[in-house]
């Protein structure tokens, strides 16, 4: 059985003349955690908006697993300062939730205790929550996390994103996630990929460390960020960062050795 979710092949893509995604080949395995990082303007968002489907790319191709069930958490929320939204009611807006199951993944994320707050009023520590809440609403295979702890201060950021590590355990689903949080984020990732229009560099984040693209782009202290951390695995990486389910390495798109 495929273990594959998303693939986007030869992806290219251009806004009012202006090329902004070319040559991105990419595929998403079950259960594994994918941080796309690169300089500001360099695609990350537009490709989650591509791999969502809520962009079409120019050439190329997204293939999505079928009926894939992903929990998305956007970089921005716009909500009218003016508009009387508590957060149950704006968690209410996803199909087919009780309140039970809202007040269980507020719990899940720490919130629960904002649940009859106005959205407007929270801090921006909580609106993540909230948002993490509400991807988690719809039972995702697949949660994509635009920026996840944009706002939110150091500690908050440890405990966002070990609480990513343990959602992906408790549920299995694997995570999409845009950081620049090279620091913190790579504790918490089995797999870089890092983007500058084109994929510059992909794998472990030990492996994408060393890479000349990378430090080009991020210079040596974050070389030295990235490397810091290794995380424990109960299971074995291939040299695309893919889980290995046998002794054998079966090359990917993005291999570049012989
Ligand atoms: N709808 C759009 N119309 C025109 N240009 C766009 C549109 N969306 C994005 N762009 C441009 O495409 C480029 C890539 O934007 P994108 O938001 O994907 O970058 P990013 O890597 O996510 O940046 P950041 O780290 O700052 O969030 C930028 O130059 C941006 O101005």
């Amino acid at each position: 059985m495929s273990t594959e979710l998303l693939r986007i092949e030869q992806g290219r893509l251009s806004f009012a003349g202006q090329l902004v995604l070319e040559d991105i080949d990419f595929t998403l395995h079950k259960g594994e955690i994918v941080t796309l990082v690169g300089p500001n303007g360099s695609g990350k968002t537009t490709l989650v908006r591509v791999l969502l489907g809520l962009l079409q790319l120019d050439t190329g191709t997204v293939w999505r697993a079928p009926k894939l069930r992903i929990g998305y958490m956007p970089q921005k929320l716009a909500v009218h300062e003016t508009m009387p939204l508590s957060v149950w009611r704006f968690l209410r807006l996803v199909p087919g939730v009780s309140l039970v199951q809202i007040e269980a993944a507020l719990t899940e994320v720490g919130a629960l205790k904002v649940l009859n707050s106005p959205l407007q009023r929270i801090s921006g520590g909580e609106l993540q929550r909230v948002l993490l809440a509400r991807a988690l609403l719809r039972k995702p295979q697949l949660l994509v996390l635009d920026e996840p702890v944009q706002g939110v201060d150091v500690n908050g950021q440890l405990e966002l994103y070990s609480l990513i590590g343990q959602l992906r355990e408790r549920y299995g689903c694997a995570v999409l996630m845009v950081s620049h949080d090279l620091h913190l984020v790579m504790r918490a990732t089995d797999r870089v990929l890092c983007l500058n229009r084109h994929v510059c560099c992909s794998g472990l984040p030990e492996q994408v460390s060393h890479d000349p693209a990378f430090i080009e782009l991020f210079g040596t202290q974050a070389a030295q960020d990235l490397a810091v951390y290794h995380h424990q695995h109960d299971h074995a990486h291939d040299l695309h960062g893919c889980v290995l389910t046998d002794e054998q390495h079966n090359h990917g798109p993005d291999c570049n050795h012989a």
